[in-house]
């Protein structure tokens, strides 16, 4: 097998007049998190939905796992796991029968079902939960229920639409370490979000826009190629400072963050520090070159009027 355990060319959905992926290229290799990032309707869900077979796309042609999507889409179901945006078990089921029915439809024998059963209730921390209603459960303790449904059967591959949207910041941190040892035993892991922190967190990534890759590579591969330069503007009076900076058309954006405006400037302009300088003059501020983050590479890729 190649070591792409995702291999998508020119994957593309139509939705009547409007493409919700556009000519989609992916390589996802084994043993690691790619990520998608993009705002929302930009077609993450969708994608995903034609990488697990569900979907059959209107053009492109996908590899996962060796399988020949979606003439083999069948066959693939067996060796990926597919954790949805909203907690999909039973409200009205335990935890325990939850997870019992999960396994019952990858049909696990009665033997099986019991280990693996009781080493995911100690791993995901569900054991005091077992005899609890699912739908009584806090959105952590749901989406620990939820990763360890979409598991039961061990599969090679991984994905989760914005798995983590319910949760606090602990839970999310758990919830990531979860993954990383999945990956650490050989599971690959594409998973959708709208958290740079998540974010940073993957190998890889591809960020979307209306169907379209904008950008893709390693969080410090997307900082280097970053097409803009990143500055911090302090001084007061940063109502009229913003005023003064967005009419401009190499700003490409201009945030508050606290005291300080987070400013990205095109760098096809040569001397930005000097230009910010010069725009600024009526007012007294202080203006620094700062490293990119994971964020400014979002706002730079799905800027409007970026081509
Ligand atoms: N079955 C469908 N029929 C028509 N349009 C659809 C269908 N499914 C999705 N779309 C459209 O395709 C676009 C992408 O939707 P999708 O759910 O993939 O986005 P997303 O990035 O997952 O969004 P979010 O982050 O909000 O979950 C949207 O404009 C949506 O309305």
């Amino acid at each position: 097998m190649s070591k792409f355990v995702i291999d998508a060319k020119q994957l593309t959905m139509q939705f009547g007049d409007y493409k919700a992926i556009n000519a989609l290229d992916l390589q996802v290799e084994q043993g690691t998190i790619y990520g998608f990032l993009g705002p929302n309707g930009c077609g993450k869900t969708t994608a995903i939905r034609m990488l697990t077979g569900l979907l059959s796309p209107t053009a492109g042609s996908v590899n996962v796992l060796g399988f020949e999507l979606p003439a083999q889409a069948e066959a693939l179901k067996l060796h990926v796991g597919y954790m949805t945006q909203k907690f999909a078990l039973y409200d009205d089921l335990t935890v325990l029968e939850n997870l019992r029915f999960v396994a019952r439809i990858y049909g696990l024998s009665r033997q099986a079902m019991a280990t693996r059963v009781d080493e995911l209730l100690e791993n995901y921390d569900l054991r005091p939960f077992a005899n609890q209603l699912a739908g009584t459960m806090s959105g952590g303790q749901k989406q620990r229920l939820g990763l360890a449904a979409a598991i039961i059967h061990k599969p090679k591959l991984l994905f989760l639409d914005e798995p983590t949207s319910a949760v606090d910041p602990q839970n999310r941190r758990d919830f990531w370490q979860k993954l990383f040892q999945l990956c650490e035993q050989g599971a690959s892991i594409l998973v959708s979000t709208h958290y740079m922190d998540e974010a940073e967190r993957c190998h890889k990534l591809a960020i979307l826009k209306q169907g379209v890759k904008r950008a893709d590579g390693s969080p410090d591969e997307l900082m280097a190629q970053m097409t803009a330069w990143v500055y911090e503007v302090e001084g007061e009076l940063l109502g009229d400072i913003k005023q003064c900076l967005v009419v401009n058309d190499i700003i490409l954006s201009v945030a508050q963050l606290g005291s300080r405006l987070r400013v990205l400037v095109a760098k096809s302009y040569s001397q930005p520090e000097q230009y910010l300088n010069e725009l600024l003059q009526e007012f007294s501020v202080k203006v620094n070159a700062v490293r990119p983050n994971l964020e400014d590479v979002f706002v730079t890729c799905t800027s409007e009027g970026l081509a």
